[in-house]
């Protein structure tokens, strides 16, 4: 049965930060050669499926942005209209943000890089000013004004990402889908994973198990309640999106 609403979502290509397996969160990495082409081959599976937007939201991060831009030039859509928010900026990696996750899973041990990447309500170490990150991050001026002051993160578990990712959720984008417009989100694996969860209802055992690849967009056909009657349908095969899920979970083994 189809949906009332048809939304479709996507996180961003290999970053270059994603290549080399580092802890990015709001360092603004430019996607990698692969992340280039994975952004050009949505596009292309986009246009396959005949998918067509009235409206795009992405994150204030580059790799969402380059990822959305290639999806809708590829798919012959330049024109519609893209809302940028950091509210769908991936999760804020605190004192993780540049250290490489394999050395962190062998210093630390793989079930503590787990519990800090895909856990529901533990949060990594806070990014102290000292940081080398911190002045680029918190002195960015894409960031002036807003977060205001007492909400810009330092560090954020999956229930702080959806904390924050929500509102934006609820207040732009359901409105919005409402309204009959035909959305596209190009974001995040820890932002998208709130928005998951949060559609889904997954548990906070069930949510630590979830992956999401990078570069393949998935669709949600969701009933006149929000609820999903289509939940996660990638464009991909299930071979393909199957080894693009297990190569993300790899990045926090040690080596
Ligand atoms: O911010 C990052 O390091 C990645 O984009 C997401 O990381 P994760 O898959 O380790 O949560």
């Amino acid at each position: 049965m189809a949906g009332k609403y048809k939304i479709v979502m996507v996180r961003h290509g290999e970053s270059e930060w994603n290549q080399k397996n580092l802890f990015c969160g709001w360092v603004d990495a430019n996607l990698s050669e692969a992340g280039k082409s994975e952004a050009l081959a949505a596009g292309k599976a986009v246009k396959e499926a005949g998918l067509k937007f009235d409206v795009a939201h992405t994150s204030l991060l580059t790799r969402a942005q380059v990822t959305l831009n290639s999806i809708l030039t590829e798919s012959g859509q330049t024109g519609i209209p893209i809302e940028k928010t950091w509210r769908l900026n991936e999760r804020h990696y605190g004192g993780l943000t540049g250290l490489n996750k394999s050395e962190t899973a062998a210093k630390y041990g793989e079930e503590q890089v787990l519990i800090w990447r895909r856990s529901y309500d533990v949060p990594p170490p806070p990014m102290e000013p000292a940081h080398p990150y911190y002045d680029a991050i918190v002195k960015d001026p894409r960031y002036a004004g807003d977060p205001k002051p007492e909400e810009f993160p330092m560090n954020e578990s999956l229930k702080l990402t959806i904390a924050r990712t929500l509102p934006y959720w609820n207040d732009t984008i359901i409105p919005q889908l409402k309204a009959g417009k035909k959305i596209i989100i190009a974001a995040h694996g820890n932002s998208l994973r709130g928005i998951v969860k949060h559609l889904d209802n997954l548990t906070d055992e069930q949510i630590m198990g979830l992956n999401l690849p990078t570069g393949i967009p998935f669709v949600y056909e969701l009933d006149e309640n929000l609820k999903p009657v289509v939940s996660m349908q990638f464009l991909g095969d299930e071979e393909t999106v199957r080894k693009a899920i297990e190569s993300v979970a790899n990045q926090g083994k040690a080596k």
